[in-house]
């Protein structure tokens, strides 16, 4: 209908912001080499098997991190270890003091028991912030627990983007899609730490499209293609867009083409902000690991965690970890009080 009016939707460039944060860190890292004896923060990424899809994905981690000053150190196991060597693997990485983060590319082969390795992973050297200890204290009200280590990176990167285009949380109402361990449990977490209220949908969950319509905010994150869609939006709804799908795509080389779990072009007409599929959440996830890592050689330094800009302080909740914008110097830090 050429009738109908047009609706201003914000896109919100991952891309952009994941270089800008990769860039605040390399000048992190200088510092900190600078002021700690030339203290390198090391991150061992370990990859079991030869999916395709993990081996870009390590390959880009990889990249980020050698970029911005970031020791990379690989781990390439065959498909066929043990369960008991694979442990062996990260017992040698728990103890080499030039690795501050460990990360096991997921999803593991079949046969290795995929809890049983992550909790054999160093609590302190836990890049990924997977394990029940970290999860545990983010779950956590203030005071009650220590503050988590690293947060998971998907679910750091979406929020990092909201603060960083001005989103307020507080008091919204926050509808996530999905309830995985890696990205819907703990979004909805660090949601509900920045004062959301949060509904996490599911397999089960009756009436998916009643209760999207009622978000402020929608986080998808269930891996089916176009899923969401526009006539379910309410106006104005904020979408962070988790899915990373393939559809088939005549006109493209490849064959297909990567779609997210909304449905893009009708949410435009709907939205007020939304992440692209790819360009949108992807490249943070990238960012906030390496943002762990750093955190994690600091914690080894005894520094605390880095904190947010307060511009953006203002929005966020009582809970200090989810600050997701950084320092550039602890005392700066210290100065604008992290609470
Ligand atoms: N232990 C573990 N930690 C992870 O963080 C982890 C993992 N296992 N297993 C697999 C998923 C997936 N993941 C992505 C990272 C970057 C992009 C990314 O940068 N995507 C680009 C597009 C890339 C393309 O063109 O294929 C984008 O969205 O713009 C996507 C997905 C991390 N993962």
């Amino acid at each position: 209908m050429t009738t109908e009016a047009t609706n201003k939707c914000t896109i919100i460039d991952g891309k952009k912001t994941a270089a800008t944060i990769r860039q605040e860190l390399k000048e992190e890292i200088e510092s900190l080499a600078q002021s700690h004896n030339g203290i390198v923060p090391g991150l061992a990424v370990v990859l079991v098997g030869n999916r395709v899809d993990s081996a870009t994905y390590v390959r880009m981690k990889k990249k980020a991190a050698v970029e911005i000053g970031i020791h990379s150190i690989d781990v390439t196991l065959p498909i066929t270890i043990s369960q008991q060597d694979l442990k062996a693997e990260i017992e040698k990485l728990n103890q080499d003091p030039k690795v501050h983060g460990i990360l096991v590319q997921l999803p593991l082969p079949e046969h290795i028991k995929e809890s049983e390795i992550l909790m054999a992973i160093d609590y302190t050297k836990d890049a990924d912030g997977f394990s029940a200890r970290n999860i545990g204290n983010m779950w956590l009200g203030r005071g009650t627990g220590d503050p988590p280590l690293a947060i998971p990176c998907t679910p750091a990167g979406c929020i990092d983007l909201l603060q960083r285009y001005e989103i307020d949380i507080t008091g919204k109402e926050c509808v996530v899609l999905g309830r995985s361990n890696i990205v819907g449990m703990p979004v909805a977490a660090l949601l509900q730490s920045c004062n959301g209220t949060v509904t996490v949908c599911h397999s089960r969950t009756k009436n998916i499209p009643e209760i999207i319509g009622r978000a402020d905010i929608l986080i998808a994150a269930i891996g089916k293609p176009e899923y969401v869609r526009g006539e379910w939006l309410k106006p104005g709804v904020v979408i962070v867009d988790v899915g990373i799908n393939d559809k088939p795509d005549a006109t493209k080389k490849r064959g297909y083409r990567l779609v997210g779990d909304v449905h893009y072009d009708e949410a435009l007409q709907k939205a007020s902000a939304i992440t692209p599929v790819p360009g949108g959440v992807g490249p943070m996830t990238i960012a906030m690991l390496m943002k762990n890592t750093v955190n994690l050689c600091r914690h080894s330094l005894g520094l605390p965690r880095l904190t947010l800009r307060n511009k953006i302080h203002r929005s966020l909740s009582h809970r200090d970890f989810v600050h997701t914008t950084i320092h550039t110097t602890p005392d700066a830090a210290a100065a604008n009080g992290t609470n």
